[in-house]
C-alpha cells in the first residue's frame, strides 16, 4: 500500500472542511434515526465510515472522551472536586516555587554584599520553603494519582460494557459479535485494555503539565517584567520561535511515523495471536515457515519505519538540544551588561536564569513533548474509532426498534406467545450477508417463509456455502441484515449449539452450567447425570467437577459437542434448539444418542448437517439451492407437488415432510 505522506497546507484545509461538512453530515444523521434510508447508506459506505474515523479532529475527539468521564453519572461529581482540589494545590507549588526564586535572589544578592544575617536569613527560609512545598508536591501527587486512576476507570467500563453487552429486544445485538464479523475494528482488546492506559496517562500529564506551564509562565513573565520589560520578550519570542519550527517543521513527520508504528505493532502481534489460536492446524500445515516468512515480511516494514522514525526524532534532538544549550548564553547575555551597569542586583542573574528556564521550558513544552503529543493522538484515533463504531451499533440497534424499519430494512424478530402451536415462524424473509469493508453483501435467501410448530424438527441441507448456517445464524437473532420477520419463542428458550462450542475458562462444572455459571440450583448428581447420559462419564475418572482446566485443548471435538448436549439437558426452560452441524465431530452412535436425548427433552430443532444419517431424527426437511440450476432445483420441483414453493430469487427453498424428501429420492444429494 502507498503509504501516506503529510500533505500540502492548502491539501489539508481542503480535507480538513471536506471532513467537517461529513462530521456534521453524520451527526444530523445520527440524530435522525428515523431516516433508515440515510442511516443505510452511511452503513454501507465504508469511505465516509474511515473519513469520520480518520479525519474528524483529534482535539475534538479529546474533548469528547474527557467531558464522558465529567459526565459520568457515577464518579463525574467527585471528579471535578477533585480537580478542584488538585488546580489549588498546583497553584500553592507555583507561588511557592515564584517565592523561592525571590528567596533565592535575596540571598545570592546577600552573599555577594557579604552581608551575614541576610545569608543566614536566606538559608532559613529555603528550609521553610521546601518543608512547605513537600506535601504540598506529595498531595498533589496523590490527587492526579487517583484522577488518572478514574479517569481510566470511567472510560475502560463505558467502552467495554457497550462492547459486551447483548443489547437490542428480541435480536441480539451484540456488539462484539457485530464488529468481529464486520472487521471494522482492529484489535478492540488492545485499545479497550491498552490503549485507554497509554491515552489516559499521557492526556493527564499533557494537561497537568501544560497548566502548570501556562501558571508558571504568567507567574515568572511578571518576575522577568519587573527586572526587564526587554527580556521579558526576548525570552517569550525566542520560546516561541524553537516551538514553531519544532511543531510544523518535525511533527506531521512524527506523529506520521508514529502513527503508523503503531498499526504495523498490532499488525505483527495479531498475526502471532492467529498462529497461536490455530497452533495445531498451523502444526498440522507445517505451516511455520509460511508464518515466519508472513511475520518477517510484517517485522521488516516496522522496522523501516521505526529506522525512518530515528532519522526524524534525530533531526529532532539535534534542533532541540542546540535550541537548549543556547538559552545558557542567552540568559546571562540578557542580563549581564544591566548587573554591570549597576541596574540590577546580582541576585537578579540568578532570578532571571531560574525564570528564563521556567518560561522557556513552558513555551518549548510541546518541543519536548511531541513525540507523548504524537502517540497520544494516534490512541485518540484508535479509541474514538471504537467509540464511533459502538455508537453506529447502538444507533443501528436503537433504528432497527423503530417502527417500520424493522422488517423493512432489517429482519424484525419478534417473540412467539405460549399458546402459538408454533415455536418458530420466518415471514417473507430475504436475507443478506452482513455488511464488510470492501466486501460486496450476499443476498443468502429471498421471501423465505416457513413454520415450525412444537414436535416438529427440521433438518435444512444444501451444498456447502448457499449459507445454511447463515440462515441459523438469523434465526438465533445474530445477522439481521435484510428483511422480512422471524417469529420464535422466548430467547431464554433457544439454545445455538455450533460446530465448535464455545468452552468457558473455569471449571468442568461451569462448563456445563455455561453462560450460567453461578447457578446454584443445579446440583452436582444433576450435572453428573447429565455426563453420563451423553457417554461422557469416563471425564470424571480423571477430573473433578472444580478442575479449572484448559478445557478447550483437554477435550475432543466430539467430547466438547457432547458437552454442549449435557447443557441442553440442564436448562429445563430450553424449548428450541439450533444445531449448526453440532455433531459433526461425534461417531454414528454417540450422534444416534445425541438427538434420541433431544427428541425426549424438546419440542423442537433445527439442524444444519451434511449426513444422510440425520434424516432419520427429524420429520422436516428444509433444501437450499441455487435457482436455475436444473440438476438441484428441478428433482425438488417434480419430487414434491405438495410441498409450498416458497421462494423465488438466487436460492429457493422447499420445506418437505422427511416422507416426500426420500420419496424425492433425494438423499444421495445430501
Ligand atoms: N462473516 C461473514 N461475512 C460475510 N459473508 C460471510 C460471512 N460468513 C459467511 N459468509 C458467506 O455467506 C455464505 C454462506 O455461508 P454459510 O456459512 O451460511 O454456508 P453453509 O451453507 O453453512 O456452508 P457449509 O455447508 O460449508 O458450512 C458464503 O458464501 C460465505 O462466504
Amino acid at each position: 500500500m502507498a503509504e501516506r505522506q503529510p500533505s500540502s497546507k492548502w491539501g489539508d484545509r481542503l480535507r480538513l472542511f471536506r471532513v467537517r461538512a461529513r462530521v456534521r453530515c453524520f451527526r444530523k444523521r445520527r440524530d435522525d434515526l428515523d431516516d433508515d434510508l440515510l442511516t443505510q447508506d452511511l452503513e454501507s459506505d465504508p469511505k465516509s465510515r474511515e473519513a469520520l474515523e480518520a479525519e474528524s479532529s483529534v482535539l475534538h475527539s479529546a474533548l469528547f472522551l474527557t467531558r464522558s468521564f465529567f459526565a459520568d453519572p457515577l464518579i463525574g461529581r467527585r471528579a471535578i472536586c477533585l480537580s478542584a482540589v488538585s488546580v489549588i494545590l498546583l497553584l500553592a507549588e507555583i507561588s511557592c516555587f515564584l517565592y523561592f526564586s525571590k528567596v533565592q535572589g535575596n540571598y545570592m544578592t546577600a552573599l555577594q554584599q557579604k552581608d551575614v544575617d541576610g545569608f543566614y536569613h536566606g538559608l532559613w527560609m529555603v528550609g521553610v520553603v521546601i518543608m512547605v512545598i513537600s506535601p504540598i508536591i506529595a498531595l498533589h501527587e496523590y490527587t492526579g494519582g487517583v484522577l488518572r486512576m478514574w479517569w481510566r476507570s470511567s472510560l475502560t467500563k463505558r467502552l467495554a460494557k457497550s462492547y459486551l453487552s447483548n443489547s437490542g429486544a428480541g435480536q441480539s445485538h451484540s456488539l462484539f459479535y457485530r464488529l468481529a464479523i464486520s472487521g471494522e475494528i482492529d484489535n478492540p482488546d488492545q485499545r479497550i485494555c491498552q490503549d485507554i492506559a497509554d491515552f489516559v496517562d499521557v492526556a493527564f500529564r499533557l494537561v497537568q503539565d501544560t497548566l502548570r506551564t501556562f501558571l508558571s509562565i504568567m507567574g515568572f513573565a511578571g518576575v522577568l517584567y519587573s527586572i526587564s520589560p526587554m527580556i521579558c520578550v526576548y525570552v517569550v519570542v525566542y520560546a516561541l520561535f524553537g516551538t514553531l519550527v519544532s511543531a510544523l517543521g518535525f511533527g506531521p513527520w512524527i506523529a506520521h511515523f508514529q502513527h503508523k508504528r503503531v498499526r504495523q505493532e498490532a499488525d505483527l502481534r495479531y498475526g502471532l495471536i492467529r498462529v497461536r489460536e490455530n497452533a495445531e492446524s498451523v502444526a498440522f500445515f507445517r505451516g511455520g515457515e509460511a508464518e515466519w516468512s508472513n511475520f518477517s515480511d510484517h517485522f521488516t516494514s516496522l522496522l523501516d519505519t521505526i529506522y525512518k522514525g530515528i532519522l526524524v526524532s534525530s533531526g529532532y534532538s539535534v534542533f532541540n538540544r542546540t535550541f537548549h544549550w543556547a538559552t545558557f548564553a542567552v540568559s546571562p547575555l540578557l542580563v549581564g551588561p544591566a548587573y554591570l551597569r549597576g541596574e540590577v542586583p546580582f541576585g537578579a542573574i540568578s532570578q532571571t536564569s531560574m525564570a528564563f528556564g521556567s518560561i522557556f521550558g513552558g513555551l518549548t513544552l510541546i518541543m519536548d513533548r511531541i513525540e507523548s503529543l504524537s502517540n497520544v493522538a494516534v490512541r485518540i484515533r484508535r479509541l474514538q474509532a471504537l467509540e464511533l463504531a459502538l455508537q453506529r451499533g447502538e444507533d443501528n440497534v436503537k433504528a432497527a426498534q423503530l417502527p417500520g424499519f424493522a422488517g423493512k430494512s432489517c429482519i424484525a424478530s419478534q417473540e412467539l406467545s405460549a399458546s402459538d402451536p408454533a415455536v418458530l415462524r420466518l415471514r417473507e424473509v430475504t436475507l443478506l450477508t452482513p455488511p464488510r469493508n470492501e466486501v460486496i453483501q450476499q443476498t443468502l435467501s429471498r421471501q423465505l417463509s416457513l413454520e415450525l410448530c412444537g414436535g416438529q424438527s427440521l433438518l435444512i441441507v444444501g451444498e456447502s456455502g448457499i449459507g445454511k448456517s447463515s440462515l441459523l445464524r438469523a434465526i438465533a437473532g445474530l445477522w439481521s441484515d435484510g428483511s422480512g420477520h422471524i417469529d420464535l419463542c422466548s430467547r431464554d428458550s433457544v439454545f445455538f449449539m455450533p460446530q465448535k462450542p464455545y468452552m468457558f475458562l473455569g471449571s468442568l462444572r461451569d462448563q456445563l452450567l455455561y453462560p450460567h455459571v453461578r447457578d446454584s440450583i443445579t446440583t452436582d448428581a444433576q450435572i453428573v447425570d447429565a455426563l453420563r447420559q451423553v457417554n461422557l462419564g469416563s471425564l470424571l475418572d480423571h477430573h473433578n467437577l472444580s478442575d479449572t482446566k484448559d478445557w478447550a485443548s483437554l477435550l475432543s471435538l466430539g467430547q466438547q459437542q457432547r458437552i454442549n448436549f449435557a447443557r441442553v439437558l440442564l436448562r429445563p426452560q430450553v424449548q428450541l434448539a439450533l444445531i449448526d452441524e453440532g455433531t459433526s465431530a461425534c461417531d454414528p452412535a454417540n450422534e444416534a444418542q445425541l438427538y434420541r436425548l433431544l427428541q425426549q427433552r424438546l419440542r423442537s430443532y433445527v439442524s444444519v448437517g451434511h449426513r444422510p444419517a440425520l434424516q432419520q431424527f427429524h420429520s422436516h426437511v428444509l433444501w437450499m439451492s441455487q435457482a436455475g440450476q436444473p440438476g438441484q432445483a428441478g428433482p425438488v420441483a417434480e419430487a414434491s407437488s405438495a410441498a409450498r414453493q416458497v421462494s423465488s430469487g438466487p436460492t429457493s427453498f422447499r420445506k418437505l415432510t422427511m416422507a416426500e424428501y426420500q420419496q424425492a429420492n433425494l438423499s444421495n444429494q445430501l
